[in-house]
């Protein structure tokens, strides 16, 4: 086997030198300082802001034309950075401003400062992975120009005849717009999103298409992104919880338009059997207007898809009983004659509850009517093209927790006991917990969508368990109570208690204990989504004597006035990590035409003594693999 392997090896390279030259370039290659990893999480659909923090790379721009140009002021970094952020919008802009000739003059004074920023933030790259940062089009153009930028008297004029030349050709502009992308891609070299991507804001499609197309990302599923891949996986469930937050958020453009669900039939049905009630009022975003029209049938699809959500859900909790989840059956502990509820030995009155479908004698049971729609609904869903490519996206470069350069990544939690044990989920002989339990979610997330025809199976249904459930690593708390916020006025019902862990992961000794049963170094960090945090109330998001970082990105418009900003994003680069807080997002019109950023301030989670190379890295530690294989290759490259 070994000798195999190594015959094999040989065969890329023609000759022992060409084997020595791999060893120095690969070796080098791990001495060059560790690249950018950016972190966002929770970004619900809010795609501008999410595409203004991917741009400015959570001030990492701005950072980098600072240490480019000292003597900048505020002023130029901001026109600068602008530039780079949006270039297609700010060369419009510019055209506007100039005659011809000053247009012109502007461009060629841009192109030199962003070459100059593109050869500094190249630096510690191979010039390997900088030629493929570069477009394609441009590629052979822009490295005459960054090894030529700083040219010599004599060179200088063949410099500028290689600009004179693309401005009479009309491609100056182009060539900045794809300078300008070389530079954020260089700036970040990576990106994590820490789960949430789906739900409330308008625009999830269009923040994974932009995914799609980025070089280096991974995903750590949220609770809002399992929901939509078990519509996918086959659950009609998730489907009505889909279907009720869309119209909740008055987003059924995601369904309709975006993803070409066609939801003609839902519509009536909602039409024909609800009126509209106050609990199901739409939440619109500040500025966002509809018609009271609108409103109404937003109000009605709502109802109409929580009622359904409770007899699917209902039926599942029937032939579940391993998930625990008997105290959840709301519709079994309804007296339908008197309209009340009985939950934990109390009664209270049902509000506006209107179930107009609902056969008391067995409320899980979905009409005929019910049963056809529904079943036409998911095949829609489950043959939209986009849908299907997006969710395959999501499962593709996502997993339920991450362990990447020494921290570990969950979008919830780790369900632990109030003694800071790990919770465990049983499931016929055998109880899984911590590390155990993540992977048998995520095998079970893969498996599920191995098999979208089966609806009601394991896998499938444990996905719903996923949204709802106490041992869900991705929910993280006791019980989710739409059921009381939708009908029950008394407030203390609504509350949704928090597993031990979000108490608990202020304690250090945790997070150790945590990293080491995912067989981590205890220096690592823990890095965690999903619940935002509430700046203005005074919460820290760096925990554990810094060992844990909470990352709620914020976006969320709906939950920006109780968190009092808009959220945080997370840096790693050779010199440490670096908590980014982030004002609300405007518009991009704002953006481009005064400059406004919406980084508010930086805080420095850990400042490392050495900075970290490649070697330190994920990455590094299998191109030292590969070098000590090369290296006995070398070594017996005559005898192979
Ligand atoms: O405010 P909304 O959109 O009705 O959602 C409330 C629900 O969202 C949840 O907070 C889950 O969403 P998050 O993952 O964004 O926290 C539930 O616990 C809660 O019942
Ligand atoms: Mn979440």
């Amino acid at each position: 086997m070994e000798e195999k392997y190594y015959k094999l090896l040989k065969q890329n390279f023609v000759s022992k030198e060409a084997v020595l030259t791999e060893i120095i370039n690969l070796s080098a290659i791990c001495e060059l300082p560790k690249a950018t990893e950016h972190f966002m999480s929770d970004v619900h659909g809010e795609y501008d802001a999410f595409n203004h923090v991917l741009r400015n790379g959570s001030g990492s721009i701005k950072e980098k034309i600072r240490d480019c140009f000292p003597n900048f002021t505020v002023e130029d970094i901001s026109e600068l950075a602008t530039l780079i952020y949006y270039p297609q919008e700010k060369l419009e802009a510019q055209k506007i401003l100039f005659l011809d000739n000053a247009f012109n003059q502007y461009c060629q004074k841009k192109l030199i400062e962003l070459l100059k920023v593109a050869k500094f933030a190249s630096q510690k790259y191979t010039r390997s992975k900088v030629r493929k940062a570069l477009s394609e089009n441009f590629r052979y153009i822009l490295e005459e120009l960054l090894n030529e930028v700083d040219a010599t008297a004599e060179k200088k004029s063949y410099f500028s005849s290689i600009i004179q030349k693309l401005q009479q050709l009309g491609e100056l502009s182009n060539l900045i717009v794809s300078l300008a992308d070389t530079i954020r891609r260089l700036t970040v070299d990576h990106l994590h999103i820490v789960g949430d991507i789906y739900d409330r804001g308008p625009h999830p499609d269009k923040i994974i298409d932009r995914l799609i197309d980025m070089p280096s990302v991974d995903i750590q599923w949220g609770n809002h992104d399992v929901v939509w891949m078990a519509i996918i996986a086959g659950s009609p469930l998730a489907m009505m919880n889909v279907v009720r937050i869309c119209s909740r958020y008055a987003n059924l453009d995601i369904l309709e338009e975006r993803y070409g669900i066609n939801m003609r039939a839902f519509i009536d049905y909602a039409e024909r059997y609800y009126k509209p009630s106050s609990a199901f009022v739409p939440q619109l975003t500040e500025g966002i207007r509809i018609s009271n029209e609108e409103s109404e049938l937003l109000n009605k699809l709502q109802q109409a898809a929580a009622i359904l959500q409770f007899k699917l859900e209902s039926q599942l909790i029937a032939r579940r009983p391993e998930f625990l989840l008997g105290h959840r059956d709301v519709l079994n502990f309804i007296d339908f004659g008197n309209q009340k509820i009985t939950l934990n030995h109390r009664v209270y009155d049902l509000i506006s509850f209107q179930a107009p479908t609902i056969d008391p004698k067995d409320p899980a049971r979905l009409t005929e009517e019910e049963e056809r729609m529904l079943k036409h609904l998911l095949e829609n869903f489950k043959s939209s093209h986009k849908l299907l490519k997006h969710v395959h996206f999501l499962l593709e470069n996502g997993s339920m927790y991450l362990r990447y350069n020494g921290n570990l990544l969950i979008h919830g939690c780790i369900p632990l006991h109030e003694n800071g044990d790990f919770k465990s989920f049983r499931i016929g002989d055998k109880a899984y917990a911590g590390r155990e339990l993540l992977d048998f979610f995520d095998f079970n997330v893969r498996k599920s969508l191995s098999n979208p025809k089966q609806t009601n199976d394991f896998s499938t249904d444990l996905l719903w368990y996923l949204w709802v459930g106490e041992c869900s690593s991705l929910f993280g708390k006791e019980a989710m109570t739409t059921f009381e916020r939708y009908y029950i006025g008394d407030k203390s019902t609504h509350i949704e208690k928090k597993n031990p862990y979000y108490e608990l992961r202020e304690n250090q000794e945790i997070i150790k204990m945590i990293l080491r049963n995912f067989n981590m170094d205890e220096n690592g960090h823990l890095i965690n989504g999903h619940t935002p945090i509430k700046e203005k109330n005074g919460e820290n998001p760096i925990k554990a004597n810094g060992k844990l970082i909470v990352i709620d990105g914020g976006f969320s418009k709906p939950y920006q006035k109780e968190t009092g900003i808009a959220g945080y994003t997370l840096l790693y680069n050779s010199y440490g990590m670096q908590l980014v807080a982030h004002q609300p997002f405007t518009t991009v019109e704002a953006a481009v035409n005064k400059g406004t950023d919406i980084i508010s301030a930086n805080r420095l989670v850990e400042q490392v003594e050495e900075p970290v190379r490649v070697k330190d890295t994920n990455i590094g530690q299998s191109l030292m693999k590969n070098i000590a294989d090369l290296e006995y290759l070398f070594e017996k490259y005559d005898l192979i």
